[in-house]
């Protein structure tokens, strides 16, 4: 085990070791929040012919020599081959239209004077340059040329591209399997009934849940609850190691002689990457992979450290494992509204809210501030945030710092 001292570092030497999925073919309408598997090749040039970018005229060059109007000789009109050009006459022609033979440059229909059967250039209109206002044909990419590439993330913008290249359904990494094991003699549902003063809801499964099934490339595959015993959760381990492709468990993970997470994960021949890290909360966090780079994620058991390691740690390595190329994460940089705190040798996450108007306060960068919290079991702060900064250790004041959104 390496002592890390960046989470990034940490998040890099677990991926490593982690498996990517097996794929399938999927429709378009499925699409978006998955990953491709393979290259998307254009099946025809794009534009496929020449065609014009403004409603206008297409003309020769010649034709501004013209002294008088010049006569319209017909129509070049989206959805139809054009007609021919011919001589000493423009055809009137519209935005996408294929542009006929022999046309120089589009004039837009704003650049002219326009009569019922000819139109007159205006002066803007003579400084037009060979192939003004035309889109060549192949001039977005040539037939079989690369257009969407193995690894990228599928967003309604790619799936434009797709369609556009006759692609309705595309090779894609399956679905990342992940189940959730929260553990705890305090913990319960309490749906019905009011827990006791030391029993608490469990709401690190109903955050990690939620927050899983919101990934189009995840599987949520199930949630296991066990008692704070070590061969309960060894078997809950087991099963969800042979049905999923990484399991996620919460608490547990510290020094109490109650926490097993880390005493039973070799006994699953997984390698402990990391345990403990220079983070707050979460500092106790441990990551492991198995001997077939299934992802063991032990996140601490209280609900600030769980929601804010599940946000930071899990979701950059199930895009490694959904196939992602580009799955690290790039976090906004974001400033911090009055803030007045002491710096620390950790890595902060703090909690952060909207700040009205946060665009207009002459920075470049957004501003956010920090939600009042009493810690890592605060779930007043938890849910009036909208994600948290993380400030470097030794570091202090507004920033800017990277912004991670729930
Ligand atoms: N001697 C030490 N004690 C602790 C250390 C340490 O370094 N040395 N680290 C502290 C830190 S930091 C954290 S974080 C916690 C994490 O401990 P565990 O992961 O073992 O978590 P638990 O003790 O099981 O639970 C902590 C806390 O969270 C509540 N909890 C647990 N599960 C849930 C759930 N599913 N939903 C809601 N709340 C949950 C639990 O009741 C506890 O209050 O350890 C410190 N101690
Ligand atoms: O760092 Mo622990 O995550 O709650 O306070």
């Amino acid at each position: 085990m390496t002592d890390f001292n960046h989470p990034n570092r940490a998040i890099d030497a677990l991926a490593e070791r982690l498996l990517r999925r097996e794929t399938h073919q999927l429709e378009s309408d499925q699409l978006v929040g998955r990953v491709l598997a393979s290259d998307v090749l254009a099946d025809r040039d794009s534009p496929a012919a020449d065609v014009s970018a403004m409603d206008g005229y297409a003309i020769r060059l010649s034709d501004f020599g013209s002294r008088s109007a010049v006569p319209i000789a017909g129509e070049c009109v989206a959805g139809e081959a054009p007609p021919p050009m011919i001589p000493n006459a423009v055809l009137r022609i519209f935005t996408g239209a294929v542009v006929p033979d022999g046309c120089e440059a589009v004039v837009k229909r704003e650049d002219t004077i326009e009569h019922e059967h000819s139109i007159e250039f205006l002066s803007s209109a003579r400084n037009a340059s060979p192939g003004e206002h035309i889109r060549r044909a192949g001039e977005n990419a040539k037939t079989n040329d690369c257009v969407l590439a193995a690894g990228s993330l599928v967003t309604p913008a790619s799936i434009a591209t797709m369609v556009n290249f006759g692609s309705y359904s595309a090779n894609v990494f399956d679905q990342v399997r992940v189940s959730l094991i929260t553990t705890g003699n305090e913990v319960d549902r309490f749906e019905q009934e009011s827990p006791r003063p030391w029993q608490l809801r469990n709401s690190n499964a109903a955050a990690i849940e939620s927050m899983l099934r919101s990934i189009a490339s995840v599987r949520f595959i199930d949630h296991h609850h066990c008692r704070d015993d070590r061969f309960s959760l060894a078997e809950s381990l087991e099963k969800c190691l042979s049905e999923s492709d990484a399991v996620f468990l919460t608490g547990g993970v510290s020094q109490g002689d109650y926490d097993y997470v880390p005493k039973i994960i070799p006994g699953f021949g997984a390698e402990i990457v990391f345990h403990g890290l220079p983070i707050r909360p979460g500092k106790p966090i441990l990551g492991a992979a198995t001997r077939a780079g299934k992802l063991i994620l032990g996140l601490p058991g209280n609900p600030v450290s769980a929601t804010v390691g599940a946000r930071r740690f899990a979701r950059p390595l199930l895009a490694k494992m959904s196939g992602q190329n580009d799955w690290r994460e790039h976090p906004p940089q974001v400033r911090l509204h009055d803030s007045a705190s002491k710096s620390l040798p950790l890595h902060v996450m703090r909690l952060v809210r909207h700040v009205e108007n946060s665009f207009e306060q002459g920075k470049e960068n957004a501003v956010v501030a920090a939600v009042p919290s009493l810690g890592s079991g605060d779930l007043v702060s938890l849910g009036q945030s909208i994600g948290f900064v993380e400030i470097p250790p030794g570091h202090s004041g507004e920033g800017p710092w990277p912004f991670f959104a729930w």
